[in-house]
């Protein structure tokens, strides 16, 4: 890449002097080798195994899902598209685009129109990634005049539907395990609240001197998330107090269970704790689909006060702008009685 094609790149992240260039033997902690093992619980969507989903939910709250029925072609596509407008020059990028596509940088936390939340002063370490939050429901209404962007809004939309037809068959099938009630089941997942993060890793070359993260450790506020990710790698998932790296797989989708689910499932499901590791020498693409229970329903469980949606993302923004990051559930958990 020559200094000039740096300029898609947010100010910050751009090279201070020339990168250097990978040496050929370096396996270095930023410098990664797509891991040989796979340690995530595998789930074919077109005959889930209730009882290993169950059993991967209170271990890992993650899963890989296979033959999830997305085209190839589309993800290809969408890959294509996502890495085009990513190369687009920085400036543009935070001109032209407005909800329901909008473009974020150094943060994955945003208000839920895309908005990046002002962190307290504490937490000025900044997440090495960009992106697109793309809101779902509104994009079906919309029509761009370029058509660089308006094919892109194409391939998110059937994303989406796809992605919303997953999400309600690996809910149901969760509902099932945790013996919710049709009523339940109903309020606690709203496919209107799906939306995308589209996101581009940027090569980060001083990795060791700035101990970036890509996302700094976290668990989702979701209800569920599944994501698709390039053969670069770079995910790790924490189970059991141990670290592990997720092999990076083109054909399949990583499911994480949020802090939603595990609050609906009283504590027996984990939401899973991931991070996204950054890489010195290749820039990396992700797509996150989150779903989230409609607004206003009361989150019912055992383990925690009863909440909306509504009130834990008010207190995620109010920690975020306060304390600098998310201390989420704990806020709402009921005091244990002996
Ligand atoms: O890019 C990834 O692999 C993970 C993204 C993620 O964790 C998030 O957006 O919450
Ligand atoms: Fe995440």
């Amino acid at each position: 890449m020559s200094q000039t094609e740096y300029d898609s790149y947010p100010p910050l992240f751009r090279p201070r002097r020339s990168p250097t260039l990978p040496s050929p033997d370096s396996d270095d902690f930023f410098n990664q080798q797509v891991p040989d093992f796979d340690p995530v619980p595998v789930i074919d969507s077109e005959c889930i195994n209730q009882k290993k989903l169950d059993e991967a939910c209170r271990e890992w709250g993650m899963f890989r899902l296979i033959n999830h029925g997305i085209p190839l072609t589309l993800l290809n596509k969408l890959h294509d598209h996502a890495k085009k407008l990513f190369s687009l020059a920085y400036e543009s990028k935070q001109a032209s685009f407005t909800p329901p596509i909008s473009y974020f940088w150094g943060t994955p936390g945003l208000t839920p129109s895309g908005v990046v939340i002002q962190r307290d002063v504490r937490a000025q370490n900044f997440n090495w990634l960009e992106g697109f939050h793309v809101l779902l429901t509104p994009l079906s209404q919309l029509q761009y005049e370029d058509p660089m962007l308006d094919s892109f809004r194409c391939l998110l939309e059937e994303y989406g539907r796809q992605q919303t037809r997953l999400a309600t068959t690996i809910f149901e099938a969760l509902a099932k395990n945790l013996q919710l009630d049709s009523e339940r089941t109903r309020a606690y997942l709203s496919t209107a609240t799906g939306h995308l993060r589209v996101h581009r890793y940027p090569c980060c070359f001083e990795a060791e001197q700035l101990r970036a993260w890509g996302i700094d450790v976290h668990t989702d506020s979701s209800v569920l998330s599944i994501l698709h990710e390039d053969e670069v790698g770079g995910l790790q998932v924490c189970s059991n107090n141990q670290w592990f790296d997720v092999k990076p797989q083109f054909d399949s989708l990583i499911v994480n269970l949020g802090d939603m689910m595990q609050a609906m499932s009283d504590d027996n499901y984990i939401g899973a704790k991931h991070r996204v590791k950054v890489n010195k020498h290749k820039e990396r693409i992700s797509v996150g689909y989150f779903v989230l229970p409609y607004e206003d329903t009361v989150i019912e469980s055992s383990k925690y006060k009863p909440f909306t949606y509504a009130d834990f993302r008010a207190e995620v923004q109010r920690d975020l702008k306060t304390v600098g990051y998310k201390i989420g559930l704990q806020k709402f958990k009921l005091s244990e009685t002996f």
